[in-house]
């Protein structure tokens, strides 16, 4: 790495050293700038990286809630409000056992620069809490989500912080939380996205990570192979809200998903993965190995890496942070793999990422292939702000440009750097000029 990122890489060690998966998100984007620092003195100078690489601020609260049984539970809730130069901050919130304070730094990290990318007037933030939704009642859902929201109110509304769904977060929690943020503020307006059709909502948000991910896919099998995805084969981790509608997508699209996954398992079907099952299964809350219930020439394993061995043409991660790692790729890639596009929020680790881009496999980071969902927030806010509702296919025609847009901008600029093989690189260069020149100019 270029010794002026290096000396602002290891100062965040010594001050974050636990941070694992922040760090990780900071270096890979910092190892992409050296070329732009040597050909601009006043980079340096003006020291604007080291205020980019830090939060705004950390919002960091205890939440109480009561179970079923009367019993005070307590979990840690938390906002990361990155960078607000482009916009209010903006980005989703998780709910799982894992989140932590790094997780969340990560994920506002590359929001920022993920919405950079879609050009919308958006800063960049990220909260949650390590609290597990799976297997509470509704009732235990509904009172966390308003004892969460209780503290975290007022850092939010439609000018400053606009918080939307990530892992763990249904559109039933993003309305119990919406709902109690109205309770405390008297204000219906466009604080949250990916709100229900019913109060607010945007057609098109629910499917729009997915869907955005399968654009950008076919924009670059059309680039890069003068093709398209009817014909080719497809794995997608993940059997959530991403990778159900990834999954649907490709197959109205005549292309063909072998196999997707949870966290205990996945499912290998090569005659094509039948989605209406899986999603049922999902909804019943039924484990994947139900589907052989119904196809029995399907195999499922206990191991969801067993996902990453069957040869198909794209891989799509679209589960979670560092699920695919060097030996996967190293697999893929092995089984003749022509791509892989993130879907999920830095599923692949850096020593894959390397591999991928040395070995000239096209490859397409989150903070572009996923950036769909946060496109949909964008116009779920404009839409809110006019007190409008457009029908389906406008909101999924924008949805498409912008994917188009990023796309073509990513493959023009690594034309122009000679290295069409580096998506990585020239993502992190676009989106930080952005963030960049908007900091300068306001002097922040
Ligand atoms: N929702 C959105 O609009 C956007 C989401 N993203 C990112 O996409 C990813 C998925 O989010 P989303 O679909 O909303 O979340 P969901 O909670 O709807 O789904 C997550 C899915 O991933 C599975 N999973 C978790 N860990 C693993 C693993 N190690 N291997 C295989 N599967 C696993 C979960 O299984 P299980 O239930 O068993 O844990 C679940 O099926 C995240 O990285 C998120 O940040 C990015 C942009 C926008
Ligand atoms: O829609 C949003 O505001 C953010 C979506 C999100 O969390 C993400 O892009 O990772």
């Amino acid at each position: 790495m270029h010794h002026y990122l290096d000396q602002i890489y290891q100062e965040l060690v010594i001050r974050h050293p636990h941070e694992k998966e922040y760090l990780q998100a900071v270096y890979e984007f910092l190892d992409s700038l050296g070329d732009l620092v040597d050909s601009d003195s006043s980079i340096t100078e003006n020291n604007m990286i080291r205020r980019m690489v830090e939060p705004d601020r950390i919002i960091s609260f205890k939440v109480i809630w009561e179970d079923d049984q009367g019993v005070n539970q307590v979990n840690t809730g938390y906002r990361v409000q990155f960078n607000q130069a482009l916009g209010p901050y903006k980005g989703g919130i998780r709910f799982h056992p894992t989140v932590n304070q790094s997780i969340l730094k990560f994920l506002a990290f590359e929001q920022t620069f993920k919405n950079s990318l879609t050009n919308l007037p958006l800063g960049g933030a990220k909260g949650g809490s390590d609290f597990n939704p799976k297997g509470k009642s509704d009732q235990e859902i509904l009172r966390f989500c308003r004892a969460f929201m209780t503290e975290l109110y007022t850092y939010l509304g439609p000018d400053l912080d606009i918080p939307a769904g990530d892992i763990g977060v249904s559109s039933k929690a993003v309305g119990y939380m919406f709902g109690m943020y109205k309770r405390l503020t008297h204000r219906h307006h466009g604080s949250f996205t990916s709100k229900g059709i019913t109060y607010g909502g945007s057609l098109v948000r629910p499917q729009a990570t997915g869907y955005g991910l399968v654009y950008i896919t076919e924009a670059l099998l059309k680039t890069y192979f003068d093709t398209s995805i009817q014909g080719k084969s497809f794995v997608v981790s993940g059997a959530g809200n991403v990778a159900i509608h990834t999954a649907s997508k490709i197959i109205s699209l005549g292309g063909m998903v072998k196999g997707m996954s949870e966290s205990y398992g996945m499912i290998h079907h090569d005659k094509g993965i039948d989605i209406e099952l899986l999603s049922s299964i999902k909804d019943k809350n039924q484990t994947l190995d139900q589907y052989l219930n119904t196809y029995s020439d399907a195999i499922y394993t206990d191991n969801p890496k067993d996902l990453w061995k069957i040869p198909v043409d794209i891989a799509l991660p679209c589960a979670t942070e560092n699920e695919l790692d060097l030996e996967d790729v190293k697999t893929l890639h092995q089984n003749h793999v022509m791509a892989i596009l993130e879907g999920a929020n830095m599923p692949t680790t850096l020593e894959a990422t390397h591999y991928l881009i040395q070995n000239k496999i096209p490859f397409v980071p989150g903070k572009a292939a996923n950036a769909g969902g946060v496109t949909v927030s964008g116009l779920e806010m404009q839409q809110n702000a006019m007190h409008v509702t457009w029908d389906f296919d406008t909101v999924d025609q924008k949805l498409k440009q912008v994917m188009h847009q990023i796309f073509y901008r990513l493959h023009e600029e690594s034309l122009r750097l000679n290295n069409p093989y580096d998506l990585v690189k020239v993502a992190n260069i676009l989106s930080f000029k952005k963030v960049y020149q908007a900091m300068i100019e306001q002097g922040l």
